[in-house]
């Protein structure tokens, strides 16, 4: 059977995208494993179906390189978006999309006929430890400290709609995160494993951070990962609420702002290439 694909990335976070509209793809989980192979497949950090809805533009499912189903991918979310602005040709400059964690609506840019940069309302953090889910106690959890592979380390727990674990770092390019990425993705205090992202705070208005993600392992950017660094960044004191804070991701550079009324993200989604594969 053949599949029609296009490939996207948000910030070099990268999937190949499945439109559901005119086909059908059987097993995405074990497709996503096999396709995702960057030496026997196309290449990626997981796939993404672009599906009907019946409550919104599209419905979008994201599978994780080890095929896990992810409930939230703010890089792909926005790649969606201009899936549909320039190929599906639905032309509003605002649109929603349906994910596991709810209906997101979407904000684009269009320039020459195309959507080049996407502003998505994220929602609004959930900070209780049962929602994230962190088996610890409180109301949230903020610099709290853990033992990571017999290192302690302090974390901050986030939920955008999918499990973020911040810890603050004096800097990151050095940091052996395959080593300690899946220390922290498989730790007991996360049934759910955890996305954990490793920030350095350069100003109050810019932060740099390394992403190690669950089912992924180290991506070039996580949008739902820069999201809950910069909430962790408020709620540690560090960055102001309702401002513009960058986040500079190994693969570009993310605009987060935390407002009461939710998180909103500002970023670019690219276009590299269509093509078919035998499945
Ligand atoms: N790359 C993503 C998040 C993808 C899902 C994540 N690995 C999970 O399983 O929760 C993003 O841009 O948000």
């Amino acid at each position: 059977m053949k599949l029609k694909f296009t490939k996207m990335h948000g910030c070099g976070n990268d999937y190949i995208y499945f439109d559901c509209f005119d086909q059908t793809v059987e097993h995405p989980e074990s497709l996503a494993v096999k396709l995702s192979d960057r030496h026997f497949g196309i290449g990626g950090d997981g796939i993404v179906l672009i599906c009907p809805s019946r409550t919104a533009d599209a419905r979008m499912r994201m599978f994780n390189l080890d095929g896990s189903e992810g409930n939230m991918c703010g890089n792909a979310i926005r790649c969606v978006g201009k899936y549909l602005y320039d190929v599906r040709g639905i032309h509003k400059t605002r649109l929603s999309i349906e994910t596991r964690s709810g209906v997101k609506s979407l904000d684009l840019t269009v320039q020459d006929g195309q959507a080049t940069l996407v502003q998505v309302d994220m929602g609004v953090p959930q900070l209780s430890p049962d929602q994230i889910p962190v088996l610890l106690e409180g109301d949230k959890i903020v610099d709290h400290p853990i033992t990571v592979d017999g290192s302690p380390y302090r974390i901050t727990c986030v939920s955008m709609g999918n499990p973020h674990c911040v810890v603050f770092c004096d800097e990151v390019e050095h940091l052996p995160l395959s080593s300690i990425g899946p220390q922290f993705e498989q730790h007991p205090l996360f049934p759910q494993r955890v996305n954990t992202e490793f920030v350095h705070v350069i100003d109050p208005h810019t932060i740099q951070m390394r992403v190690w993600e669950r089912g992924s392992g180290e991506t070039f950017a996580c949008g739902t990962g820069a999201c809950a660094s910069v909430v962790a960044c408020v709620l540690n004191g560090l960055c102001p609420m309702d401002e513009d804070i960058r986040v500079l991701l190994r693969g570009g550079t993310l605009t987060i702002r935390y407002t009461k009324k939710g998180v909103f993200m500002t970023g670019t989604a690219t276009k590299v290439f269509d093509g078919t594969v035998q499945v």
